[in-house]
């Protein structure tokens, strides 16, 4: 279980974005976590994700609080939850080719195999794998989308947070990015939290399993 309790975090001085939130997300399903835009979805899957420190309450990975974020959190914590966010030019290096996109956090982490889990990635994912020595610019969105949900699940995180994750994509892409999510959590028992401020998308995603922000 990945488990926030009284999560109090913000950008300005005496500005909650969130203020006392509490979630629970299981291991092998789908909880869709909905909201007006603004109310702080991305703000939590930051915090959720240990890519940001809230400013009171916990984050619990499987039982072991967390207490370090961003870089002070443990390799194996960080890794533990996997993100992907709604647009993906801003994040990855536009210096780097999709092939390096995808090994980085399989070198990062010393694995073994790096080309085997590359082409294994670009299988799952549907990325063309003539598009691996292309460079971000020199991709559609929905290209880039693949590899940046292929990083986030090339160690094959316990817990997996789509922020967004298909908002700028057409409905094929959508369908087929939602089936490599909905294989992680069949296969390696992910849990999965999709964010969204559309709710007809999380109910046919995460059916009744939908918290409100
Ligand atoms: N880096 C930042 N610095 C200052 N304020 C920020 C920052 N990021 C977000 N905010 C503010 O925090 C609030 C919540 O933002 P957040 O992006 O978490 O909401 P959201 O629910 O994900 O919105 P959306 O659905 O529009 O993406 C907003 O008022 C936003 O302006």
């Amino acid at each position: 279980m990945l488990r926030a309790s009284g999560l109090v975090a913000g950008y300005e001085r005496g500005k909650r974005v969130l203020d006392g939130v509490n979630v629970d997300l299981p291991r092998g399903g789908v909880r869709g976590l909905a909201g007006p835009s603004g109310c702080g979805k991305s703000t939590l899957a930051r915090v959720l994700a240990l890519l940001q420190r809230p400013w009171a309450g916990t984050v619990e990975l499987d039982g072991s609080p967390i207490r370090g974020f961003r870089h002070a959190a443990s390799r194996r914590q960080r890794t533990a939850v996997g993100v992907v966010f709604q647009q993906p030019r801003p994040a990855v290096d536009p210096r780097m080719p999709l092939r390096r996109v995808l090994e980085e956090p399989l070198r990062a982490s010393g694995e073994r195999g790096v080309p085997e889990r590359v082409a294994e990635l670009t299988e799952l994912t549907g990325l063309d794998g003539e598009l691996l020595g292309r460079f971000p610019h020199e991709v559609s969105d929905g290209q880039l989308q693949r590899a940046c949900l292929a990083r986030a699940i090339a160690l094959r995180p316990r817990y997996l947070i789509c922020d967004e994750m298909t908002g700028m994509l057409d409905a094929s892409t959508t369908a087929a990015l939602v089936r490599v999510v909905d294989e992680q959590v069949r296969v390696e028992g992910t849990g999965v939290l999709a964010i969204s401020h559309d709710e007809s998308l999380l109910h046919a995603w995460a059916g009744d399993d939908v918290i409100r922000l």
